[in-house]
């Protein structure tokens, strides 16, 4: 690996963005990535790995883990779903929240803004998306209601934290024949004022900071991307340059083909598809400037009503779906391809443990 030479007060680290299905996570990811990464789509969930996308710049590397959307668990998936988020957030330096400009702030945000805050010390980064769409006044508006947002989760948290710290405390205390807490010890401690920790993400009342942005119109993103290396620590550039993402090859197909299976069924079949890559090699015997990978998947779907779904009719459906499939696996891996899927059913996978961990989640 080669690493170019870069300044003595160079940074480098981790950002996630998390944020309710169709925030433009993915979108923003590729706006600041500056090529198509991360999978995006007008049909919410269709993030199911970590993906990261790696910015470089003179002063510092970003590195982005966009995660799947972070929602209310349902399914022994939606479980699994949270538990990877959860895992981003311990590994990152730094969070952006995406809240769309143009949709009020429901349920949902509050639910994931909670999440953010109980999660830790972590600076997190309210991102106002597609601010494109919406008046100056209506994302005036917004941001308000943001801070707002911030201020009521922050706090709720850190009164939560102060209420489980105590009953730890007294739980501790309960089962000792004398009470702990009225030695002279603890009695200097009190006098003292230092019964109580502080919780850990104090300090800020709400968000470290706030900011409006659209990856569609190219609004700030270069902004944000320097607002998030305020957060970095000193430190080399952990990639070489150009490496625009460690996801590996076979992820990033399973999801282009995923992606290219939704397009065009329009409401039911989201939660339902799962691709796994069975195989991925160069094809022997052709010349090294004209190479060729054959690409196997497994498509797999609940029902076979939804499998006919995907198939089409007279295999019409699963023809386009290769098609573009296809074409996005090139484009990224910058190779010719020969794709072959295979659909299959897999009855209830989305409930079923084994099942998931077959198909690697
Ligand atoms: N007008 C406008 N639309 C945007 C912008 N960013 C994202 N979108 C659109 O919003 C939709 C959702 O964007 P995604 O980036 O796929 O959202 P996501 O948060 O990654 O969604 P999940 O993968 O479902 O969690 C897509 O149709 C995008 O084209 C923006 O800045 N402006």
């Amino acid at each position: 690996m080669d690493f170019a030479p870069f300044p003595e007060d160079f940074s480098a680290g981790f950002a996630v963005l998390v944020g309710r299905p169709n925030a433009g996570k993915s979108t923003l990811t590729n706006a600041l990535v500056g090529q198509k990464v991360a999978i995006t789509s007008n049909r919410p969930q269709t993030t199911r790995h970590t993906i990261r996308g790696i910015v470089h710049r003179d002063k510092f590397q970003l590195i982005l883990v966009d995660t799947p959307g972070l929602h209310r668990p349902r399914t022994l998936l939606g479980e699994r779903l949270n538990d990877m988020v959860a895992e981003a957030l311990a590994e990152v330096d730094v969070v952006g929240f995406c809240i769309p400009a143009n949709e009020a702030i429901g349920p949902g945000d509050r639910y994931i803004a909670s999440q953010i805050a109980a999660s830790g010390n972590k600076p997190v980064v309210a991102i106002v998306t597609k601010a494109d769409t919406v008046s100056s006044e209506q994302l005036a508006q917004q941001l308000l209601a943001v801070s707002a947002l911030g201020e009521e989760v922050m706090s709720a948290e850190r009164a939560a934290r102060r209420a489980r710290l105590a009953r730890k405390e007294k739980s501790k205390t309960a089962d000792l024949p004398f009470r702990k807490d009225s030695g002279p010890a603890a009695q200097r401690q009190k006098s003292q004022g230092q019964e109580t920790r502080q919780p850990a993400n104090d300090g800020q009342g709400g968000w470290a900071d706030i900011i409006p942005v659209s990856s569609t119109k190219d609004f700030q993103v270069e902004e944000l991307a320097n607002l998030f290396s305020t957060y970095l620590p000193d430190s080399p550039p952990l990639y070489p340059d150009g490496e625009l993402t460690d996801e590996p090859e076979a992820t990033l197909v399973a999801e282009l083909v995923r992606e290219a299976a939704l397009e065009g069924v329009r409401d039911e079949l989201p939660h339902s598809v799962a691709v796994t890559v069975e195989e991925m090699q160069l094809r022997e015997g052709r010349s090294e400037n004209n190479p060729l990978l054959d690409v196997h998947v497994n498509l797999f779907v609940e029902r076979s009503s939804q499998k006919a779904i995907i198939i089409g009719k007279g295999g019409s459906r699963l023809r386009s779906i290769g098609a573009e499939a296809r074409k996005n696996i090139e484009a990224i891996l910058g190779t010719k391809v020969y794709l072959d899927i295979h659909v299959k059913v897999a009855k209830d996978w989305q409930r079923d443990p084994r099942a998931l961990g077959r198909l690697g989640f």
